[in-house]
């Protein structure tokens, strides 16, 4: 059976319950995942109580970390000096507190400068790509071929043995590691479509890496501290072992140093420093496993048995309170008869280079306009460019993408101007998430799984319509109401993994009309759906369409969804737009071959005009 026939039917049935809502999902937080592992619990009071006594070194040390009684010179340990002396007469407990002191401040440091380098300098490269990142590669390889060693006893040469010195240049010789993790991770996520969907919300792009790319980035940044920083206490105490470091400064690697010159005399120097630092370089390795063990352990999801109650059986998203739209403020109307219209594509044209010179060109001489509150279908089969045109409407097109011919005007003004290469992105974010809105195809792919659903509802709206968090939850709330979701407020703290693929579409539509916008752009947003709720997001798309008074572009391959939903279509084929006009008379009298085969094997052995029609709403006149 055809889709248009199966949608057609499903639209006369009551809408089904929206699923998805009955998983109750404990998200444990990772310090109480930390705090559960014997590991994790072992590394923080052992790093805890170190960082305790460090800085309670001046209230706790009975001498200062210099001052040396040379009468007393290699004691053991007494009850004045429980620790016993060194070779000078210096206390050893009072050594071993001011040095945990420095030591932990320098490897602060150096994990401090390497991130302070690596972090930014990585998300950068990895989200835009492009000349910062080559050059960034360029910077990278020359500090990683560089012997850091050598460098480090050059600087020593140079600047004399201070710690601080050393940290500092062992932090940019180490900033490396931190740059390609970062890079890597955020790669892998810039092409997400929540990414996407964030930047079509009108985020700008330093919100998305703050809030979108940042989060992913997060963890292994954490993870990979607890390592850097035992790594730096291990060099900068072996730098000062070797004879290298500040004698004036009492650091575990000085009195290392000191303890091996006088072991046979008195082990117990070297004892404690090392001890010392096996305890810390254990504790933050065994801090980072049992970080890393704390985020593998994902969430804990409990299942609770479903309760279905009558009263949520039938829930419509039409029956959904309908709210009396303000009328469209400073908007101008569309003035009949002039060429005035939401949006006009004339003659485009998209291509992409090839390797020979060439360019592909995969949007050609496509012209269609779209006014306030008509949706216009956009059809045709796999591959004939409609979502090449969607995206160069929304100014979505990847970074290789050329505009190769025409313009677009977005309510009069030009967002591809005529002789434009590429679509103009800074007039373009003044649109999107405002004026231009975005559903797309897979509901789940574009939401951000790091964040709640209310909070993705939420940020966009506090952002663009400048509301406060309150109202704004306020108004998310309603609009979870109006898309026919029957817990708004168990949806709005949820993730979505809890929600099921319909109720995560409809999130999405909420999130496309939660600014307001004049154009909502859906590229297949009933796709990835099944067919009882492919029916209900299409009813519920022509609901707030006719409310809101807004203009849609309806991306599709279903003549069936044409039919139920478009007030005009144009149809795509290799690029080009074969036939453009109202729905019924496309419908009825296709004039192009490609139209009417589309329509024919769409509707299988039916006739095209009889079962399309007959779902056919009244024509516009
Ligand atoms: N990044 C790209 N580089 C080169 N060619 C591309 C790129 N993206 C899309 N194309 C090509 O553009 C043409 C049109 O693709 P588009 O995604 O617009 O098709 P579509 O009609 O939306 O198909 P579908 O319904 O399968 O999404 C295709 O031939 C595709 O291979």
């Amino acid at each position: 059976m055809s889709d248009s026939v199966e949608t057609a039917a499903v639209t006369a049935v009551p809408a089904p319950v929206p699923t998805g809502q009955s998983g109750t999902v404990v998200r444990s937080t990772v310090m109480r995942r930390l705090l559960r592992n014997p590991m994790g619990i072992a590394s923080l009071v052992i790093l805890g109580s170190i960082a305790l006594l460090a800085i309670l070194a001046p209230v706790l040390a009975p001498f200062e970390e210099n001052f040396a009684n040379i009468t007393k010179t290699l004691a053991p340990a007494d009850s004045v000096n429980i620790l016993g002396t060194d070779s000078a007469g210096r206390d050893t407990w009072s050594r071993l507190l001011f040095g945990a002191q420095l030591t932990l401040l320098s490897a602060l440091l150096c994990a401090g400068v390497a991130i302070a380098i690596g972090l930014p300098a990585g998300l950068i490269a990895g989200y835009y790509a492009g000349k910062f990142e080559a050059v960034s590669n360029w910077v990278v390889s020359i500090l990683m071929s560089l012997p850091g060693l050598i460098v480090l006893l050059t600087i020593r040469a140079a600047f004399g043995p201070s710690v601080w010195i050393s940290m500092i240049a062992f932090g940019v010789l180490i900033s490396p590691s931190y740059f390609r993790l970062t890079r890597t991770a955020v790669q892998s996520v810039r092409n997400e479509l929540y990414v996407d969907a964030a930047r079509v919300s009108g985020l700008s792009d330093w919100s998305i890496i703050a809030r979108h790319i940042f989060s992913v980035v997060r963890a292994p940044i954490i993870i990979q501290t607890a390592a850097i920083a035992g790594v730096a206490i291990a060099i900068q105490s072996g730098l000062e072992f070797l004879g290298l470091g500040d004698p004036t400064k009492a650091t575990w690697g000085v009195m290392l140093s000191e303890g091996f010159k006088n072991v046979y005399l008195t082990p117990t120097l070297l004892l404690w420093p090392a001890l010392a630092m096996a305890l810390t370089i254990g504790g933050l390795v065994l801090l980072g496993n049992a970080i890393r063990d704390a985020l593998e352990d994902g969430e804990k999801v409990k299942h609770r048995k479903k309760r279905a109650t009558s009263s949520a059986t039938g829930a419509s998203p039409t029956a959904a309170p309908a709210t009396a739209r303000p009328s469209r403020k400073s908007v101008a109307a569309v003035d009949a008869g002039t060429e005035h219209h939401l949006v006009k594509v004339t003659n485009l044209g998209v291509g992409y280079p090839q390797a020979d010179g060439s360019i592909k060109k995969v949007v050609d001489d496509v012209s269609f306009h779209v006014d306030r509150g008509e949706i216009l279908g956009i059809v045709g089969e796999s591959g004939s460019g409609k979502s090449q045109t969607a995206f160069s409407i929304l100014g979505l097109l990847p970074d290789n993408a050329r505009i190769v011919g025409g313009a677009i005007q977005f309510d009069g003004n030009y967002t591809v101007a005529p002789g434009d290469e590429r679509v103009n992105q800074s007039r373009l974010s003044k649109l999107r998430g405002k004026r231009i809105s975005y559903i797309p195809q897979e509901p789940m792919s574009n939401l951000d799984p790091a964040f709640t659903i209310g909070y993705q509802l939420v940020t966009p709206m506090v952002r663009v319509l400048g509301i406060s968090k309150e109202e704004a939850r306020k108004r998310a709330l309603k609009l979870l109401t109006d898309v026919g979701i029957v817990s708004p407020e168990r949806t709005f703290s949820a993730y979505p993994h809890e929600v099921s693929g319909g109720m995560a579409q409809r999130v999405l539509i909420a999130g496309a009309i939660s600014c307001e916008p004049d154009l909502v752009i859906a590229d297949e947003p009933t796709t990835a759906l099944d067919v009882t709720v492919q029916a209900d997001v299409l009813d519920l798309l022509r609901e707030l369409q006719q409310r809101l008074n807004i203009g849609i572009i309806l991306v599709t391959h279903n003549f069936g969804v044409v039919a139920d939903l478009c007030d005009r279509v144009a149809v795509m084929q290799n690029g080009r737009l074969v036939e453009e006009g109202s729905v019924r008379d496309i419908l009825r009298n296709p004039k192009e071959r490609y139209t009417q085969t589309l329509l024919a094997s769409m509707l299988e052995d039916k006739t095209p005009l009889s079962m399309l029609v007959s779902s056919q709403k009244e024509p516009v006149a």
